[in-house]
């Protein structure tokens, strides 16, 4: 249990190992009916970092983010936004709000609308989707759905519905509804599983895109995969989580040769 007494956004102090951090998990533990999903997880992601997150199944990596986003609270541990803001005692929107994203495996976009309505939903949010459709937008939020329909490479067919889009485009559209946010941390969650390659390609771009571009602020990303050659592209340090914990941590040609690594999820 959280200890209560203590403030959630208490600025730590210099010494704190977290100052300097957009991220920052230290010896989380999770237990499903004494199962430990997570066991001592420590990670740190700097500013503007990309961080890719690899491991086998049940490595732990789908608890890590529902912790993160506040859908699982830990049994112990800290893990601390920008350094000092403590996400066990927020709720899942509070925790959106701070501008934490998080795209799940599969695309959940509006099929019917396009992709110029999709986005602005995205801005508008609690709206509601027929008030959100009559609402007059402004200059600046049309700026705003430009700017990232141009980010994720749909200008083209912002008209379209979006249930005419690949399933490689529906993730960059879903991608691009969590930048309509000012995210910045986006947590990306196997992204180009199911894409064709050259899909698989054109999303290793778009997020190296979205790691180099501070046209809407900078933003720290995390991207759990499965595909390696994918990973390689992004050439980002690499988290290898295994059984709850970090195994491995470096380059992905520091981790593909570490023999533990080899030993619980390469060499499967
Ligand atoms: N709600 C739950 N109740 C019980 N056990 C759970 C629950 N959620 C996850 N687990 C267990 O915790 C472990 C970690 O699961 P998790 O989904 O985080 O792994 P993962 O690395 O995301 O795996 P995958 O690559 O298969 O998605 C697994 O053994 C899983 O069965």
């Amino acid at each position: 249990m959280p200890d209560e007494s203590l403030p959630i956004d208490e600025p730590r102090g210099s010494g704190s190992p977290a100052q300097g951090s957009i991220l920052y998990l230290d010896g989380v533990t999770v237990s499903f009916d004494g199962f430990k999903a997570l066991n001592a997880l420590s990670l740190v992601i700097a500013p503007g970092e990309l961080r890719t997150v690899i491991g086998p199944n049940g490595a732990g990596k789908t608890t890590m983010m529902d912790v993160i986003t506040g859908k699982t609270r830990p049994d112990a541990g800290d893990v601390l936004f920008d350094g000092h803001v403590d996400l066990t005692r927020l709720d899942e929107a509070a925790i959106a709000n701070l501008g934490i994203g998080r795209k799940f495996q599969k695309p959940t976009v509006f099929e019917k609308l396009s992709l110029f309505d999709n986005l602005e939903l995205a801005l508008k949010g609690p709206r509601g989707t027929l008030a959100t459709l009559f609402f007059t937008l402004s200059g600046e939020a049309k700026d705003r759905i430009g700017q990232v329909l141009t980010l994720v490479g749909l200008t083209d067919k912002a008209k379209l519905p979006a249930g005419q889009l690949s399933h490689g485009e529906k993730q960059w559209l879903e991608i691009g509804m969590l930048l309509m946010q000012d995210q910045r941390l986006l947590l990306l969650d196997e992204p180009v599983a199911g894409l064709t390659d050259a899909e698989t390609e054109a999303t290793a771009a778009l997020i190296l895109d979205l790691s180099r571009d501070r046209s809407l602020g900078e933003r720290s990303l995390v991207v759990v995969e499965h595909d390696m050659e994918f990973v390689r592209s992004l050439a980002a340090k690499v988290t290898v989580l295994h059984e709850g914990s970090v195994l491995a941590e470096g380059s992905i040609d520091a981790v593909q040769s570490n023999p533990r690594v080899v030993e619980v999820y390469l060499g499967r």
